[in-house]
């Protein structure tokens, strides 16, 4: 395995990246890196075959470089792979000097540490489920290492992942719950703020007005839990005052299924990703 920097040394030097797939998850990541100073534009290199997503980099990150594979994995330390799950093989299986045990971090759900190894030919392999609050800076990553993975491998990854939100390793058998938990998460949370503004919207608010109201809501909530390690039951029963409008509210989400069908839905993105692993 290849001599790799100290943590020391990453926070200190400029990390050289090259991301293959500048899609919806590949722009959060890069764009919050970017935001995070964690790289630098100019030492980012951009591999997409959509010319609609080219553009997109052209015009929102004019730094960035774009370029082709070899050359972009060729000038990199770290590789992130952010393609589909089913064009992943065919990406990681170019053939070529290029890879020389470059650390490549993958965030397709399902594809296996095994897999990626297989493919690109060696083990300095990350497998990643991020989220696209990454955007923010408010990103939640799970992410699993194969056994022997180096420390110092590690203190990259988590330099780069923490710098968009929190990072926890977790064994492989872990990543299809955490893909169901917070890699698809965002997307139930987007739709509980848009359907908690419809009904604002239903009750006679008008819609931006609504749309304000829930999404601090959600994010007041959110910081409660996180911030005062309170159980989210108990922040839920001090919202209810006897025979008051929430418990009303609670009593018609119970009544349809709104706990089990979050808790299915969990589970179906975990099975998918599990799927999706072939
Ligand atoms: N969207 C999300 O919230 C999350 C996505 N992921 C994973 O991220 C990966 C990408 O997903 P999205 O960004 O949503 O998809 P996307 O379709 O938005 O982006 C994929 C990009 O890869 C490009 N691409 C496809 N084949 C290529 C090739 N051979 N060479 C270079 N570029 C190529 C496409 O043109 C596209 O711009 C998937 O594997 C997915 O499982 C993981 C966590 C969350
Ligand atoms: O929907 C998907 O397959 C990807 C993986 C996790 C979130 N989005």
């Amino acid at each position: 395995m290849a001599a790799c920097p100290s943590k020391r040394q990453m926070m200190s030097e400029a990390i050289n990246l090259a991301v293959i797939g500048g899609g919806q998850m590949g722009r959060a990541l890069v764009s919050g890196m970017l935001a995070a100073d964690v790289v630098q534009g100019d030492h980012v290199r951009l591999v997409d075959r959509n010319p609609a997503s080219k553009q997109w980099w052209a015009t929102n990150h004019p730094e960035v470089v774009i370029t082709d594979l070899p050359a972009a994995v060729s000038d990199s330390d770290v590789v992130l792979l952010a393609v589909k799950p089913h064009g992943m093989e065919s990406v990681a299986k170019q053939k070529g000097r290029f890879w020389n045990k470059k650390l490549v971090m993958s965030v397709a759900a399902g594809v296996s540490l095994g897999s990626l190894g297989q493919w690109i030919g060696h083990e300095r392999v990350v497998r990643v489920m991020p989220n696209t609050p990454c955007l923010v800076g408010l990103g939640a990553c799970g992410y699993c290492v194969p056994e022997g993975f180096p420390d110092a491998d590690i203190a990259i990854v988590e330099a780069m992942l923490g710098a968009v939100g929190i990072s926890v390793k977790v064994l492989e058998k872990q990543m299809d719950a955490v893909t169901g938990v917070s890699g698809s998460g965002p997307a139930y949370v987007f739709l509980m703020i848009e359907a908690m503004a419809d009904g604002g919207v239903k009750a006679g608010l008008p819609r931006p007005l609504a749309m304000q109201l829930a999404t601090q809501t959600v994010m007041g909530a959110a910081k409660m839990v996180a911030e005062t390690g309170r159980h989210p039951g108990e922040l839920k029963d001090s919202v209810a005052s006897p025979g008051g409008t929430t418990i009303a509210a609670l009593a018609t989400l119970e009544h349809n299924g709104f706990r089990s069908a979050v808790i299915e839905a969990v589970a179906a993105a975990a099975n998918r990703s599990r799927e999706l692993g072939g």
